[in-house]
C-alpha cells in the first residue's frame, strides 16, 4: 500500500502546538509525517518536556517512509527570534504563515497527501501588522478558492457553519439566500464525497431565537434562509429547517441528521465542543486540497508543562489520513 505523507504544521510556536507533535512524535503512525517548522525550537521543547526526539531532515526527492517512534521528518523553517514558551512575539508572526505556506503548496503540487494543523494564535499574527482571520479564510484565499466552509465533527456530532470569524453584529447581513445556498452546496457535496453519504440529511438553523418566530423575531429565516431551502429541497437535497438552535441539538432532533448548519460561530461550536471537547476535528471544506485541525486553541498556559492533550490532534491526523486515502482510492478508479 502506498504511504501516504502528511504535513503538520505546528501553529503558534509559544503555544502547545510544538509539545502536541512531539507528543504525537514518540509512536508510530500510518503516514510519513512531515513537520514544518523550526527544528531548534522542537528539540528545545522536546528537552523541556524530557521527551526523546530524532530529527531527520525531510527530502521530498525520496520515497515516503514511515517515522520510526521518537522520530520525525522536518522541512525546516527558522523562527524569526528565540521562542520563548508561552510568550507570544510579533516577530514570529510571518514565521507561523511562512511554515502554512509551505504545507499549502507542497499539498498543491502533490508533495503532501494532506495537511493537518496545530493552532495559531490570530491576534498576535494582526498585532504584527498582518489581517487574518484564520486558518480558514487564509486557505480560500491561498489556493484560490471562492468559498470554503468550516465544519468540526466529533463522534455523533458534525457541525457546519455559514459564518466563520466575524464580530457578531456583522453576522446578520452575511445571512444571504446565496450565501447559504453556496454553503449547503459545498456541505452537501464534501459529505457525499469525502464521508461516502450518499444522501446527507443537513439540518439547518435559523439565526433567531425560536428561527425567528414566524418574524416576530427577525425576518432572516423568512426572507433568506427559507427560500434557500426550498430551493435546494426541490433539486432533491434533504435539508430540515431552520429549526431553532436549542431544539436542533436535542436527541430527537439529532438521530437522523448527518450535520448540523449554523449561521455562525458561536451558535454551533459551544455544542459540538461540549460533546466532543478534546477529540474533534476541525476540516476546511471546499477546498483542492485536504486540511484538518485540532478543536482547540493555542492554550499558552500548557505550552512545555507535558499536561496538554493530544486527542484532537490524534484525530485530525487520523481524518486527514482516511480522507487522503479515500481521494486517493477514488481518484485511482477514475
Ligand atoms: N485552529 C486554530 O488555530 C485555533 C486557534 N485558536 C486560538 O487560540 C487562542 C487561545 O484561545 P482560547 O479561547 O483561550 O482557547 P484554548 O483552546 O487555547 O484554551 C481554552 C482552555 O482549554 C485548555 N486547552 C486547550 N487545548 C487543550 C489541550 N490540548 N489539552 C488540555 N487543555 C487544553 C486551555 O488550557 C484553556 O484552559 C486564540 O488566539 C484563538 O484564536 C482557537 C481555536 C482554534
Ligand atoms: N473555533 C475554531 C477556530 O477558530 C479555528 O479556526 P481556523 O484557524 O481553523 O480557521
Amino acid at each position: 500500500m502506498t504511504i501516504l505523507r502528511i504535513a503538520l504544521t505546528p501553529g503558534e510556536p509559544a503555544g502547545i502546538g510544538p509539545d502536541l507533535i512531539i507528543q504525537l512524535a514518540q509512536s508510530e503512525h500510518s503516514a510519513e509525517l512531515v513537520v514544518i517548522a523550526d527544528p531548534e525550537l522542537l528539540l528545545q521543547r522536546a528537552e523541556q518536556l524530557k521527551l526523546p526526539l530524532t530529527i531527520r531532515s525531510f527530502d521530498p526527492s525520496l520515497a515516503p517512509q514511515l517515522n520510526t517512534a521518537g522520530e520525525i521528518s522536518v522541512l525546516p523553517i527558522k523562527l524569526a527570534q528565540p521562542c520563548v514558551t508561552g510568550t507570544l512575539n510579533t516577530e514570529n508572526a510571518h514565521y507561523v504563515l511562512a511554515t502554512l505556506d509551505a504545507a499549502i503548496n507542497g499539498c498543491m503540487d502533490n508533495t503532501f497527501a494532506a495537511m493537518v494543523t496545530a493552532p495559531v494564535n490570530k491576534a498576535v499574527i494582526n498585532d504584527a501588522g498582518i489581517s487574518f482571520s484564520g486558518h480558514t479564510e487564509y486557505l480560500e484565499e491561498k489556493t484560490q478558492t471562492e468559498q470554503v466552509v468550516m465544519m468540526l465533527a466529533t463522534e455523533g456530532l458534525r457541525v457546519a457553519l455559514v459564518t466563520t470569524h466575524l464580530p457578531l453584529l456583522a453576522v446578520p447581513q452575511h445571512i444571504t439566500a446565496a450565501k447559504v445556498e453556496t454553503i449547503t452546496r459545498i456541505l452537501h457535496r464534501d459529505l457525499q464525497q469525502h464521508f461516502g453519504l450518499q444522501q446527507p440529511e443537513i439540518t439547518v438553523l435559523g439565526l433567531n431565537p425560536h428561527a425567528g418566530e414566524g418574524g416576530h423575531m427577525g425576518r432572516e429565516e423568512i426572507d433568506e434562509i427559507i427560500p434557500c431551502m426550498e430551493k435546494l429541497n426541490a433539486e432533491g437535497m434533504h435539508l430540515t429547517g431552520p429549526l431553532p438552535a436549542d431544539t436542533a441539538f436535542t436527541e430527537k432532533h439529532l438521530q437522523h441528521c448527518d450535520a448540523v448548519l449554523a449561521m455562525y460561530h458561536d451558535q454551533g461550536l459551544p455544542t459540538l465542543k461540549y460533546k466532543g471537547f478534546g477529540n474533534a476535528v476541525n476540516i476546511t471544506l471546499g477546498l483542492p486540497i485536504i486540511r484538518t485541525s485540532v478543536d482547540h486553541g493555542t492554550a499558552l498556559d500548557l505550552a512545555g508543562s507535558g499536561k496538554a492533550d493530544m486527542g484532537s490532534l490524534k484525530t485530525a491526523l487520523s481524518y486527514a489520513i482516511s480522507m487522503a486515502q479515500h481521494r486517493s482510492s477514488t481518484t485511482t478508479e477514475h
